[in-house]
């Protein structure tokens, strides 16, 4: 896209929802066009976040015992019809496909929500044994979902283009426990690797994934204070093996039903990576998944113009035998120009190098994320940008950590709460009982988000709906 169609200017990020909409144009992640509403297209600078973001993802789903496999994209009423709970979850949220070219399909076929009724009618053909667990398959998919809210790309999509969704075969409900567990964990680590902090919480019963026993999630809190919901894990006990009828024989010789979990995370751990991360100038991006992670500029003056480019080239080189995804940018713009242009693509490190850096033998190194300058010697380049890389990924993620710790709130009361969900997330007591967790909801005009799986007790407190002595207190905010 030419330089000139961009003369607006970012607003500033704390207009959140007006500065990442704009942004999401002025970087080159989306464009928001499409004539279908909840449908987004990548651009190819966004698709590369993507493909980063998710090769992260596949990386730690693929050392940690998960195969990668694909699944069919239709699935056929029967056999989407057949778990209640889950049939009352999507039922309004599902598209349907009811003809092939004129003819009208004897059984019409689900675009997939997501894929339980695709994937289990074939984990019953092939699960046999106990032997057969743990069967931990995922596959990276797009799922549709005929969302009635605010669509809004990247975060509540019609079609989303970057589900991941793993699902697993154990013998017993502990074992299926003790994968969620590791699903957390794995969770946590990816968001790390992304420098996201994120809060992690069990659903209240309400919130839980139709047809689960229970649902735990990973939530980022996001810079005007809602929280986004950036993984969930599900177990979802033997209620889906007894609708699908997966059974094993058991080292007794027993035929059991088996127990499950299912987990997903999609394109929201992107959201969520350019919304805290970013600043003022556009995006701010983790090296590990920039598209381009270091941009050389050089700095040409008439005379020694030949001797510049070619040192801006040998550093290219060098790097990119290295490993690292570098540009030199040797347009006719001004520098000025250049640095707005990577700076809103969120580049970690640029490299300006001039005849009097030559000279001292060093290239200028500028962090994206501090804006600090200081020099790396041209020799050691390969392993000095590697330093700044790492420091700039412990930075982003100690920076966010504290952000995101400054906006918890344990507050005393309701009404406190009530003002506290204005910048974040908000700790109050609970005593667990549904109609006190819905008349607070009420009260409040927000949701309980869940209960953290760390406590964040405060010792014996009391309950402010109904005033029973109770050691937890719950996570409270608004959500996208
Ligand atoms: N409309 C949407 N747009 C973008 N992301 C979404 C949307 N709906 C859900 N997600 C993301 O997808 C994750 C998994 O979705 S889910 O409904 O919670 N869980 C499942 O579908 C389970 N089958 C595990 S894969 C959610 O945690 C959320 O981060
Ligand atoms: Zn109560």
């Amino acid at each position: 896209m030419a330089e000139s169609e961009k003369e607006a200017a970012l607003p500033p990020k704390e207009a959140f929802s007006d500065w990442y909409n704009e942004l999401l144009w002025m970087a080159e992640i989306m464009d928001v066009r499409y004539p279908v509403k909840g449908l987004y297209v990548w651009y190819p600078f966004g698709f590369a976040i993507r493909r980063n973001t998710y090769s992260i993802i596949r990386e730690i789903l693929d050392n940690s015992g998960h195969q990668e496999t694909l699944f069919p994209l239709l699935i056929p009423e029967n056999e989407f019809m057949k778990e209640a709970e889950h049939i009352k979850g999507f039922e309004n949220e599902v598209y349907w496909v009811t003809h092939g070219g004129k003819d009208p399909l004897d059984i019409p076929l689900a675009l997939r929500p997501t894929s339980e009724t695709a994937i289990y009618p074939m984990y019953k053909k092939w699960v046999r044994s106990h032997a057969d667990f743990p069967l931990k398959l995922y596959q990276i998919v797009n799922t549709f979902r005929y969302e009635t809210k605010h669509t809004r790309p990247l975060i509540r999509l019609r079609e989303i283009t970057s589900f991941k969704e793993a699902h697993t075969v154990h013998a017993t409900w502990e074992d299926a426990e003790a994968q969620v567990k590791e699903a957390i964990g794995l969770y946590t680590e990816i968001y790390r690797r992304l420098a996201v902090p994120v809060l992690r919480s069990r659903r209240p019963d309400w919130d839980k994934f139709p047809g689960a026993d229970y649902t735990d999630a990973l939530d980022a809190v996001m810079p005007d204070g809602k929280t986004l919901q950036i993984g969930t894990v599900h177990h979802l006990g033997d209620n889906f093996a007894k609708t699908f009828d997966i059974k094993y024989e058991a080292p007794d010789g027993e035929q059991r039903y088996a127990h499950q979990t299912c987990y997903g995370i999609s394109e929201r751990s992107i959201a969520a990576t350019i919304s805290i991360h970013g600043d003022d100038k556009g995006l701010v991006l983790p090296p590990e998944i920039a598209p381009v992670q270091v941009v050389i500029i050089p700095i040409i003056f008439k005379k020694g113009a030949e001797e510049v480019f070619a040192a801006c080239k040998d550093v290219q080189e060098r790097l990119k035998k290295a490993g690292i995804r570098v540009e030199v940018d040797a347009s006719d713009l001004r520098p000025g120009a250049k640095y707005y242009k990577w700076e809103m693509k969120g580049v970690p490190l640029r490299l300006e190098i001039g005849p009097r850096d030559l000279q001292n033998n060093v290239a200028v190194a500028v962090r994206r994320d501090t804006g600090e300058k200081d020099q790396i010697t041209l020799p050691e380049i390969e392993a000095g940008v590697r330093l700044k890389f790492e420091a700039i990924q412990k930075s982003l993620y100690e920076k966010a950590g504290s952000e995101l710790e400054s906006r918890i709130f344990d507050c005393v009361d309701l009404d406190e709460v009530k003002e506290k969900i204005q910048e974040g997330v908000a700790t109050i007591p609970w005593c667990g009982k549904r109609e006190c967790g819905l008349a607070m909801e009420d009260h409040i005009g927000a949701g309980i988000l869940g209960i953290p799986l760390t406590p964040r007790s405060k010792g014996k407190e009391k309950c402010p709906a109904c005033g029973e002595e109770t050691e937890t207190r719950v996570y409270v905010a608004r959500t996208y």
